[in-house]
């Protein structure tokens, strides 16, 4: 019953802090459970409940029945009583073990009927969270996302979910029936019985939770260290197979191979202390409960040796006691599972509480675009605070227009475009589109009309039609293949061995940087944006593919508003205006003579670049002479 791998915290190291116990903040997350108990909108899942409830009341109700008639068979045997009495006896004693179940673990009647109409409640359960936890994650951040390890997010997702899951059943069909079946025996010992029975079943009752919670307690930290080392290791895995490629250029394998049993072995040894705390606690709850069962049965059979007591109570007290034992012994290891569900919810529900870094504004409305007027008015941005990545950038893209961002690696081009997109908001200043200030609009509605090309493209491990697809999924066939064939890639996907149905792998891998460039292009074409944003969107292409490329562009962004950053300044030379940026500033701004003509960073960059294409030109002739 032991559940293994569960949540640790994400940021913060358990073992160098002591481990806050796992109850705290209990009624905020029992709080936040509430929600998925009670179905709503579905009444016939409420109903459901209800009739669950129902058949939890009835179990108390046999467990108290099943003792009595055991009792009331004995006496009647051992009384001269009636065949006809004593067979009504027997049946309904038979009915209701069948009712209740038990022995080795088997499940009666009722709770079985109760756990098969459980099922969709924790389906709808499950669904809720699942759901919600993921939109949820959708709308964090960019900065949260690259901050996380997607195989710890995706561990505390699981966790989480089967947490909550687990904590609802094991609190309304564990936890909640086995109080109410202690309190209800120890009444009926006291009024059946004598007051000593019911002192020696509260005792040891006491006792067996009190131990239970304080050895729970205290293994907790072992559990939570365990967990951290467990999604060590599995990240480390994550990371290494997610690096195949890498690992292979670098020789690594053997390397990661170590590290990983490292992590493992780390593991391990915190897995040891939890299972042999673990031991612990079993033995202790069994000395308990074995001497609660020795106390009270002595007490019965001296009372029965007395003559005070039939034979009959004797058989009452023990089947009764035997049948609290069952349940009780699992209170611990319910408790346990409790205790470590509450441990894995923690990072679900800080996931879940985690605020939205760029949220819309309660009064944001749609962007109205009109012509598409980009202005930036002294913009200042860092990722960090204290390192300013832009200072008082300001500059207007007229609408249609096509503007370029040159400038040294590092120097803040494609954070420019991050801030128009609003993946961050800027620290002052502010952006605007037709006038429209881009923190007060809907972030929807923002990248409704701007398309990016991104300089790294990840594609989806899907076909390379639904890759172009993706920027509008109920665009047609003929539509994916134009904007393919726009985009300059239409007859290589042709030749691919299923064509626009091949699958791309892994993050596109199947594909070369070039071919995902371009199908990032094609997508972009395909959403047909009225604002595009490219970020050395042809950096990968050889000089020719980037020309038809560019050709096509041209045509298909005619009158679109164009942001262009780009390295090969002969690309952008056209532009109606060119930005340099240097150190998160503009420098140096105008069209491509009148930089050149300024004698300053541009035409440096571009007295360089001519340079060393001159050179590669001379070295291909001499190349091409010698082979003639
Ligand atoms: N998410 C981030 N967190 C912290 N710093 C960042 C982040 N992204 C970028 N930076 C830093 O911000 C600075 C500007 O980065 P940016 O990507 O805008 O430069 P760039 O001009 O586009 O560079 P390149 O031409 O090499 O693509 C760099 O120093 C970079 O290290």
């Amino acid at each position: 019953m032991y559940l293994k791998g569960s949540a640790d915290p994400l940021t913060s190291s358990p073992s160098s802090s002591p481990s806050p116990s796992a109850w705290q903040g209990f009624w905020r997350k029992v709080s936040m459970l509430l929600p998925y108990v009670w179905p709503k909108g579905s009444t016939a899942l409420q109903g459901l409940v209800l009739l669950c409830v129902g058949l939890l009341v009835t179990e108390r109700l046999v467990n108290v029945l099943v003792p009595v008639y055991s009792k009331n068979i004995v006496n009647e045997l051992s009384a001269e009583g009636g065949w006809s009495s004593l067979i009504a006896t027997v049946c309904i004693y038979t009915l209701l073990k069948f009712l209740q179940g038990g022995g080795a673990g088997t499940s009666g009647f009722i709770s079985n009927l109760r756990q098969f109409m459980w099922i969709r409640v924790q389906q709808f359960t499950s669904r809720g969270v699942q759901v919600c936890l993921f939109s949820h994650l959708h709308g964090l951040s960019l900065r949260w996302h690259l901050e996380r390890r997607t195989g710890d997010v995706l561990r505390s997702v699981d966790r989480g979910t089967s947490s909550i899951n687990n904590l609802l059943s094991y609190i309304l069909f564990s936890i909640l029936p086995t109080i109410c079946d202690i309190i209800i025996a120890i009444i009926y010992f006291v009024s059946y019985f004598s007051v000593w029975f019911g002192l020696i079943v509260f005792t040891c009752m006491v006792l067996y939770l009190t131990c239970t919670i304080l050895i729970t307690e205290w293994r907790t930290k072992y559990r939570r260290e365990m967990n951290n080392q467990d999604n060590k290791a599995k990240s480390r895995a994550v990371d290494s197979l997610l690096n195949f490629e890498t690992v292979k250029y670098y020789n690594a394998e053997d390397y990661e191979v170590r590290c990983f049993e490292e992590a493992i072995l780390k593991y391990q040894h915190c897995e040891w202390k939890s299972s042999a705390s673990l031991a612990l606690l079993n033995q202790t709850q069994n000395i308990i409960i074995g001497s609660g069962l020795l106390a009270g049965s002595l007490l019965c059979a001296y009372l029965v040796y007395e003559g005070q007591f039939q034979v009959g109570d004797y058989v009452l007290f023990g089947t009764y006691i035997i049948q609290l034992y069952t349940p009780l012994n699992w209170f611990g290891t319910y408790y346990r599972l409790i205790q470590s569900a509450f441990v894995d919810m923690e990072n679900m529900l800080a996931l879940l509480t985690e605020q939205k870094e760029v949220q819309d504004a309660e009064d944001a409305q749609d962007l109205q675009l009109i012509a598409g007027q980009v202005e930036f008015d002294r913009v200042c941005f860092s990722y960090v605070p204290g390192t300013e990545v832009l200072r008082d950038v300001t500059f207007t893209v007229e609408a249609g227009q096509t503007v370029a961002l040159v400038g040294p690696s590092g120097s803040g081009k494609s954070s420019i475009l991050r801030l128009l997109f609003r993946f961050y908001n800027p620290q002052s200043g502010s952006i605007r589109i037709d006038g429209q200030d881009i923190s007060k609009v809907c972030q929807s509605s923002l990248r409704s009309y701007i398309g990016v090309v991104p300089q790294d493209t990840v594609l989806f491990h899907d076909t390379v039609g639904n890759n172009i697809r993706y920027s509008r999924v109920t665009a047609s066939d003929q539509e994916v293949e134009r904007a393919a064939m726009a985009a300059d890639i239409h007859t290589r996907i042709l030749e691919l061995p299923q064509g626009y149905d091949t699958e791309v792998g892994e993050r596109g891998l199947k594909l070369s940087g070039g071919e995902k460039q371009r199908v990032a292009i094609a997508r972009t074409i395909l959403k047909e944006p009225q604002i595009i944003l490219l970020d050395e969107a042809t950096s990968s292409l050889d000089t020719q593919t980037e020309r038809n490329i560019q050709a096509s562009l041209a045509k298909v962004f005619t009158n679109r508003t164009t942001i262009v950053v780009a390295h090969r300044l002969s690309t952008i030379a056209g532009a109606n205006q060119i930005l340099v940026v240097h150190n998160g500033q503009i420098t140096e701004r105008g069209r491509h003579e009148e930089l050149l003509a300024q004698g300053g960073l541009y035409a440096a960059m571009w007295m360089k670049q001519q340079k060393s294409l001159h050179t590669e030109t001379e070295t291909l002739m001499n190349h091409q002479t010698q082979d003639t």
